[in-house]
């Protein structure tokens, strides 16, 4: 698809962290793709990421304006999200460091950096269902967070060692790793076209 050949728009929350990369991925999509830095951004968005980043930081700025996270809660009612890395510690019901300000999106516990420091950061190829099609995605850990806990709504699409990393509930997505850092485009375009629903 030509870059901007559907109408559809996808929000990327750009307040702090990788958001460009998004807009990127999605704009070789052929999405328009805009920087969601306000509440009212969102009025014209079809869908929203969540980027990775530092969720300390995100709550801080999130809770800068008063009404952005009541906002992006009642956007997530109707539209799909997409969250990678300190976007699903974002969109999870708990997170074990009480100064973040989940959204309660999709139903899984998680524990921040649990796959370690920076130093720690790794990638490795997992397999991993869209749809109906198994496929394998490339997986870049970075600071990442561990589901330590997942509610029976939520599919899990792909695991690493046993534990879900990528994970689906209703039409929201989130991913532990940076599908964004490695140009996967097969995640991307099970959001657009299986959860946003533009046709192919
Ligand atoms: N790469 C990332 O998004 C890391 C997330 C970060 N460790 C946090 O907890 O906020």
């Amino acid at each position: 698809m030509a870059e901007g050949r559907s109408s559809t728009c996808i929000g990327v929350l750009s307040l702090q962290g990788a958001y460009q990369k998004h807009i990127e991925m999605l704009k070789k999509l052929g999405v328009r793709a805009i920087n969601v830095l306000y509440p009212d951004d969102l009025d014209c968005c079809d869908g929203l990421v969540i980027p990775g980043g530092e969720t300390t930081t995100m709550t801080k700025f999130l809770k800068t304006d008063g009404n952005f996270i009541s906002r992006i809660k009642q956007f997530a009612k109707e539209k799909p999200l997409f969250g990678t890395c300190a976007g699903l510690i974002l969109m999870a019901r708990r997170c074990n460091d009480p100064a973040i300000a989940t959204l309660d999106l999709v139903d899984i516990e998680v524990q921040r950096n649990g796959y370690g420091t920076q130093a720690n950061s790794f990638s490795t190829t997992l397999p991993c269902q869209l749809g109906e099609e198994k496929t394998t995605t490339p997986a870049l850990f970075i600071r990442a967070p561990i589901i330590t806990q997942c509610g029976p709504a939520v599919s899990v699409l792909a695991k690493h060692n046993g534990n879900p990393v990528l994970v689906q509930q209703g039409h929201h997505l989130a991913a532990s790793f940076h599908p964004e850092l490695t140009n996967n485009l097969a995640i991307y375009n099970h959001f657009l076209h299986t959860i946003v629903t533009i046709p192919v």
